[in-house]
C-alpha cells in the first residue's frame, strides 16, 4: 500500500486496538498506565512482585504504596504470576526500574505469546553495557517487536485523569510500511488513546530513548542549580543546553535531531525541569541545598533514574566521542566527589562556542576578514 505524505502522518483508519495489555511492574508509572489502558477501553492485568500491592489493586482498585488514596479504574487485574499476566496479552508494557530490564525479560521470555509487541516505558541505558533498552530487550525477547511510550507524563497527573500526551515509538518494519494498520506503533497508540490520554506515533526509537534517558541527567542538573540558589535563567539556559546535549548524542547513534524536539524529548525535559514532583529534580535541589545524598527524600529509597544514569550516558558518550558538558558535570557530582558550585562555575567559564553546535562560522568569516 503506498501512502500520501498526509496519510503518513496519521493513524491508519482500520487500525485495530489491541484487546488484552498486560503490564509489567506495579509501581506509580506501571499502575498509571494500567489505568490508562483500562480508560481507553482495554483488558488490562498487572504484573509485580509485593503480592500485598498486586492484592489491593485487585481487591480495592488502590495501589497504597505508590499511589495512595487514589481509586484506580474498575476491571484491572493483578497477579504475581508473570505466566499468568502474559497469557493471552496482544501487547506488553515493561514498567520497571532500568536496570532491572533484562532481569525482568528473562523472567517473562517463557511465558511470553510468540510475536507479541513489547513497549518500554522505564527510561535510561543499560549500565556497563551502553545499551539503549531497545537493544536490551532486543536481544532478550528475539522474535518481539520492541518499542516505548515516552513523554512528559507525571504518574499522579496521568491516573487522576489530567490531559497526558505521549509518543509510541517503534522501528518501521518492511511489513508495517506494507500493511501500515498492522504496526505496533498505530495499534498500541489506538489501545492507549483516550479523550484524556492522546498518543502520538513515532519510528525513532533511538530519538525517543535518548530523550527519555538523557533528561533525567539534566533534571538533576536543574535542581542542582535552583537547590544551590541560581534562578530561572539558569533553568532555562540548561534545558536549551540540555536539549542539545540530547539531540547529538541522538544523532550520533542513529537517530532523529527533530525527535528530541517533540514530546519524549523537550515535553519531558520541560516537565521534569520544572517541577520538584520529579525525583530527579528533586534529588538534584536537595543535593543543591546541601542536604547529603543518604538523607535525600528523608533517607526512603527512591528511584532517581538520572542517577544511576548519569555513569551509563558519560560513559557511552565518552566511548563514541561525543562531549555533554552539563551531564558530565552532574556525572561529576555525583559520583566524582566533585563541588557542586565549582563544577556549575566551570560549566559556565567553557571555552565559547557557536550556537548549534558545530556551525562552522569561525571558519565562514575568520576574524580580521570581511564576511
Ligand atoms: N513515575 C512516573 O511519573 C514515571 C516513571 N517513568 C519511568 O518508569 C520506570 C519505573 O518508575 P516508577 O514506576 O515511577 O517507579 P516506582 O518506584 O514507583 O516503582 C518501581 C516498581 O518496580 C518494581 N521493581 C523494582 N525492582 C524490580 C525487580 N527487580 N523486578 C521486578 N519489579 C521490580 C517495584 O516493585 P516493589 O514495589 O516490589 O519494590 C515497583 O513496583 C522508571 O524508569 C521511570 O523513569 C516514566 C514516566 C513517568
Ligand atoms: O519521567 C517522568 C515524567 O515524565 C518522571 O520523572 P521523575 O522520574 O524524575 O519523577
Amino acid at each position: 500500500m503506498t501512502l500520501s505524505k498526509a496519510e503518513q502522518t496519521k493513524l491508519p483508519a482500520n487500525a485495530r486496538p489491541y484487546r488484552r495489555i498486560a503490564v509489567i511492574g506495579t509501581g506509580s508509572w506501571g499502575t498509571a498506565l494500567a489505568s490508562v489502558a483500562r480508560r481507553a477501553g482495554r483488558e488490562v492485568i498487572v504484573w509485580g512482585r509485593d503480592a500485598d500491592t498486586v492484592e489491593a489493586i485487585a481487591e480495592r482498585r488502590e495501589n497504597p504504596k505508590y499511589l495512595p488514596g487514589i481509586e484506580l479504574p474498575e476491571g484491572i487485574e493483578a497477579t504475581t504470576s508473570m505466566e499468568a499476566a502474559l497469557k493471552g496479552a496482544e501487547a506488553v508494557l515493561i514498567v520497571t526500574p532500568s536496570k532491572t530490564l533484562r532481569e525482568v525479560c528473562g523472567k517473562m521470555r517463557p511465558h511470553l505469546p510468540d510475536g507479541v509487541p513489547v513497549a518500554l516505558c522505564a527510561k535510561g541505558i543499560e549500565a556497563q553495557s551502553g545499551l539503549l533498552l531497545g537493544e536490551v530487550a532486543g536481544s532478550e525477547l528475539p522474535g518481539h517487536p520492541v518499542g516505548a511510550i515516552s513523554g512528559p507524563t507525571f504518574a499522579k497527573e496521568t491516573v487522576l485523569g489530567h490531559p497526558t500526551a505521549a509518543t509510541v515509538a517503534f522501528e518501521f518494519s518492511y511489513a508495517d510500511r506494507l500493511d501500515p494498520q498492522e504496526s505496533p506503533a498505530a495499534r498500541l497508540a489506538l489501545s492507549m488513546s483516550s479523550d484524556v490520554f492522546r498518543c502520538y506515533i513515532s519510528d525513532d526509537l533511538v530519538g525517543v530513548e535518548i530523550g527519555g534517558a538523557v533528561k533525567n541527567v539534566i533534571a538533576i542538573a536543574c535542581g542542582m542549580m535552583s537547590g544551590a540558589g541560581f534562578a530561572e535563567n539558569t533553568r532555562a539556559a540548561l534545558i536549551t543546553r540540555g536539549m542539545d546535549e540530547m539531540k547529538t548524542l541522538a544523532e550520533v547513534l542513529g537517530g532523529r535531531r527533530e525527535t528530541v524536539t517533540g514530546l519524549s524529548g523537550a515535553g519531558d525535559l520541560t516537565l521534569t525541569c520544572s517541577s520538584t514532583t520529579s525525583r530527579n529534580m528533586s534529588l538534584g535541589t536537595q543535593l543543591g541545598q546541601g542536604i547529603a545524598r543518604e538523607d535525600c527524600f528523608d533517607g526512603k529509597p527512591v528511584v532517581v533514574e538520572g542517577e544511576v544514569n548519569s555513569i551509563s550516558v558519560i560513559d557511552l558518550a565518552s566511548r563514541i566521542g561525543v562531549s555533554l558538558p552539563i551531564c558530565e558535570s552532574v556525572h561529576a557530582v555525583l559520583h566524582r566527589d566533585a563541588d557542586l558550585k565549582q563544577t556549575f562555575r566551570d560549566l559556565w567559564s567553557r571555552p565559547i562556542e557557536a550556537e548549534p553546535k558545530g556551525l562552522g562560522i569561525f571558519l565562514d568569516h575568520p576574524f580580521g576578514e570581511p564576511a
